[in-house]
């Protein structure tokens, strides 16, 4: 499998080949141009360290954002913003290894620990994605490619950063459900909870309009991080229109997962994202997914269900099984929840 990267870099390639177009219905194409909506932005200082009432406030703020977005926008969350740099780009150079030395991590199975490729699953998608990756499980075992040099220092640092950020938010959103602060930490076993980096590489395609970076589909764990360069792509469904997510290099852009919406029993749903390309420059991102340990069985939260009257919206399923059936099938939005839905009688 040829990666993106050397194909765009072909001399004199002017059009996508075929296996690349992506159809789009008309009526998947309202993109919102209204200034004022954009994903909400949450403020990390003053939820850890604001006064009561800034916590107490900033706290609420992130509940709204799960419920009406999914999607939010972290700030003043005292990563650096070196490390961040370092991260995308060492990302770069990742991808400007060899055909050869990146097939030593050409891996097929969505649990190996260090997997590169491109499009979503190869082997699986009917139509290939303008996207390179390369995957690897950093927790509960810190997994990393060697090469180049420096990449293996870098992601370490970066994975226990981003996981601190990342334990901080789910205690806001525990206590956002009213669960108390440690409740998702315990009920999921976080300590042995899963964490996989994925860097993605879009570059220059010819024709934007006709080739996807990546289709719509949501995350499947309880939360994703992302970082990216300087060049925007993401774009985010929200009340049947696609929002821009602009690119903000220092600032973290989270959504809600598939598992935080079966642990919520639907309170805080995952949402729908994609990544376009352009036809001038490459864009880098990376996305840390958190979730729980890859054997437990992930169902609402039966204080949660009990508190709110509500019967159960989802059955539990093995988080690696649920994983393995979204990724051995072609990504098709939210399709994969269907899977566990419990439809009302
Ligand atoms: O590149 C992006 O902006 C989105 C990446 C993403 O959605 C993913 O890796 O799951
Ligand atoms: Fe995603």
């Amino acid at each position: 499998m040829i990666s993106i990267k050397a194909l765009a870099e072909s001399p004199g390639l002017t059009s996508i080949p075929p296996k690349y177009t992506f159809t789009r219905s008309p009526n998947d194409e309202a993109v919102s141009d209204d200034p004022e909506e954009s994903i909400p932005i949450i403020d990390f200082f003053l939820l850890t360290s604001g006064t009561p009432d800034q916590r107490s406030k900033t706290i609420h703020q992130l509940g709204k954002a799960c419920q009406d977005w999914g999607f939010f926008m972290v700030i003043n969350h005292g990563v650096p913003e070196s490390l961040m740099k370092a991260m995308t780009d060492v990302c770069g150079e990742f991808f400007n290894l060899t055909e050869e030395e990146k097939r030593e991590y050409g891996g097929k199975h969505v649990l190996d620990s260090i997997r590169c490729g491109t499009s979503i699953n190869a082997s699986v998608d009917k139509v290939l994605f303008w996207r390179d990756f390369v995957k690897f499980f950093v927790h509960p075992q810190f997994h990393s490619p060697s090469k180049p040099a420096a990449f293996r220092e870098i992601s370490l640092e970066y994975s226990k950063r981003s996981r601190e950020l990342a334990m901080e938010l789910l205690k806001g959103i525990s206590m956002s459900l009213e669960l108390g602060d440690t409740y998702i930490q315990n009920a999921l076993n976080m300590e042995s909870g899963l964490q996989i980096l994925i860097a993605n590489l879009y570059p220059p395609c010819p024709e934007p309009e006709l080739a996807i970076g990546l289709p719509p589909h949501s995350d499947h764990g309880l939360l994703t991080l992302l970082i990216q360069n300087e060049i925007s792509g993401l774009q985010v469904q929200h009340q049947s229109k696609w929002v821009n997510v602009n690119s903000t290099p220092n600032a973290f852009v989270v959504n809600i997962g598939d598992q935080m919406e079966i642990m919520s029993n639907g309170k805080y749903k995952s949402v729908v994202h994609r990544a376009f390309v352009n036809e001038k420059a490459t864009r880098i991102s990376m996305a840390t997914i958190i979730g729980p340990p890859l054997d437990s069985v992930v169902g609402p939260a039966r204080e949660f269900v009990h508190r709110e009257n509500n019967a159960p919206a989802y059955t539990g399923m093995k988080y690696k099984e649920y994983m393995h059936l979204q990724q051995s099938h072609q990504i098709d939005a939210k399709s994969c929840l269907d899977h566990v839905r419990i439809l009302p009688a």
